[in-house]
């Protein structure tokens, strides 16, 4: 099994780092939607169905099949031999912030069915607050697996 995941190694990288990348667009994305249906739509009714019709594309088309690859390809990358050391301590930073990112996946998630049953409660200001989580993440994820400092 090990050698299997060895030999695909490069593809497994590859194909991980396209799938956090397409993910990462959409979570930099979708809240930015948020700050605008909350704020414009109050002014402009009829804008409503059109910021539901993009949100529940973005979400369904692109960042929920790119996190769900981002994680196949990564835990590919898990079983892959000699990649990670357990006793050192990026591995255990990533998946923290890995976690955090899913968690704020799944509360844009639950917002976008708030807007859609026409019960949103977060202001604009809020959202953008929301917005600078998943910047905050990225540079703990990318330092962990790249400069890897601990
Ligand atoms: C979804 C769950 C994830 C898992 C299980 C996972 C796991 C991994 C593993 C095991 C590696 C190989 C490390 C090595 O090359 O030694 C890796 C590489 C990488 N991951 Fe993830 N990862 C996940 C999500 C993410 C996210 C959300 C980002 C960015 C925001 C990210 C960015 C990267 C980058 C840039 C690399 C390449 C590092 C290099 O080759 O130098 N990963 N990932």
């Amino acid at each position: 099994m090990g050698l299997f995941f060895s030999s695909l190694y490069p593809w497994t990288l590859a194909l991980h780092v396209i799938a956090v990348i397409a993910w990462m667009a959409g979570l930099f994305y979708l809240p930015r939607l948020f700050v605008y249906h909350a704020e414009e739509v109050q002014k402009t009714p009829a804008l409503d169905p059109l910021f539901q019709t993009m949100e529940r594309r973005l979400l369904r088309a692109i960042m929920n099949p790119a996190m769900i690859a981002a994680w196949i390809f990564g835990l590919c990358l898990v079983f892959t031999p000699g990649l990670i050391d357990w006793s050192q301590i990026w591995p255990w930073t990533k998946a923290a912030a890995v976690l955090a990112m899913t968690w704020f996946h799944q509360w844009l998630g639950a917002r976008r069915k708030d807007f859609a049953a026409g019960r949103n409660t977060v202001t604009g200001r809020r959202f953008r607050m929301m917005n600078e989580l998943p910047t905050l993440l990225l540079i703990v994820i990318v330092v962990s697996v790249i400069v890897r400092p601990f």
